[in-house]
């Protein structure tokens, strides 16, 4: 079923002046931009453009603010981990899940190893982490490296009514690099959890993380976690409300690993960064007496791939403080 969008044009009209406010911002941040980097590490992604900076934000009743570049197709990298680890809740118990990855944040980056061999038994401290999602990846339903992808494409289906692309350049580029990533699986093999083989784990992973979306398909998955598992557009109940609160409270306290502490003072969103420089974040609805955009809660994508050293767009989290800070998003 396609979701119903009110058009840009029609919208414009309606929020013209938080829209041009969210124009200035996008164009004042941009020139942030260059305090960081594309990711590195993962070659092909070195070539985005590190200027560009895009928003979509999707309310309830399908408002919808985009600015900048927000249609740039980039690749999911661990905003995938949010999605992984709903369609593993979504197949096992949710006991089965917590028994083998736990919902602790590390105070780590995103690929450390250090606490699998420090904390015995080597249980992953959270699904964020990759120690934690790779472990998440082996759990999705399915036998073959086909199947388990396709039990994450047909949730992505359910939540932005389309199936996301794949971006084979990107998982060329990172599956013949990926040695930390080797060497996590490796780890988690040796010590029990990891139930399927090393190499099969290790691909399932890094093709969920070249899965492709836009601002605004990440900030449809944000705004159905806004309402809890609910889609407000559609109307339809898409995921528990039990598993969509899981998600969020593992995004507010791990989505940008060692970031996560300053992310939830100073912005507090659940928030979910990827090194190819997307954001998402959910805005819960807010009881408020004063009039405020978006006060029925909202998804919020951003793309802007120069990061920082925590692995999260350096303009998108300055823009996403901005808007957190001026529209009062904040969930504490
Ligand atoms: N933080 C990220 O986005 C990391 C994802 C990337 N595919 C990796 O495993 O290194």
């Amino acid at each position: 079923m396609e979701v119903t969008r009110i058009e840009d044009k029609e919208h414009r009209q309606k929020e013209d002046p938080y829209m041009n406010v969210l124009d200035e911002w996008v164009t004042h941040y941009r020139s942030f931009t260059s305090e960081g980097r594309c990711a590195s590490y993962i070659p092909v992604l070195e070539k985005a453009d590190p200027s560009h900076l895009g928003i979509c934000i999707i309310g309830p009743d399908g408002t919808m603010m985009k600015s900048g570049n927000w249609d740039v197709v980039f690749t999911l990298q661990s905003i995938s981990k949010v999605i992984s680890f709903i369609a593993v809740c979504l197949h096992h118990d949710i006991s089965y899940v917590l028994d083998r990855v736990d919902l602790e944040p590390t105070g780590d980056p995103f690929n450390s190893i250090v606490r699998l061999e420090m904390h015995k038994p080597g249980k992953p401290f959270n699904p964020m982490i990759n120690a934690g999602a790779i472990t998440v990846s082996s759990l999705l339903p399915g036998v073959s490296t086909k199947e388990k992808l396709e039990s994450l494409c047909e949730l992505m289906e359910k939540m932005v009514g389309k199936r996301p692309t794949f971006n084979e350049e990107v998982f060329q580029s990172e599956w013949q690099t990926a040695y930390r990533n080797r060497a996590l699986a490796y780890y988690l093999k040796e010590t029990g959890y990891l139930e399927i083989e090393v190499e099969q784990a290790l691909e399932v992973y890094l093709k969920q993380c070249s899965l492709e979306v836009n601002t605004e398909d990440i900030a449809l998955i944000g705004l159905i976690l806004a309402h809890d598992g609910y889609h407000p557009i559609r109307k339809e109940q898409i995921l528990p409300k039990k598993i969509a609160r899981l998600a969020k409270s593992l995004m507010l306290t791990c989505g940008v690993y060692n970031a996560s502490g300053k992310f939830a003072a100073f912005i507090g969103l659940p928030a979910k960064s990827g090194v190819s420089g997307g954001i998402m974040a959910t805005v819960p609805p807010r009881v408020r007496m004063e009039e405020l955009p978006f006060i029925n809660g909202c998804g919020i994508g951003i793309y802007g791939p120069a990061i920082d050293e925590f692995g999260t767009s350096v303009a998108g989290a300055m823009l996403l403080k901005q808007l957190a800070n001026s529209w009062d998003l904040s969930i504490f």
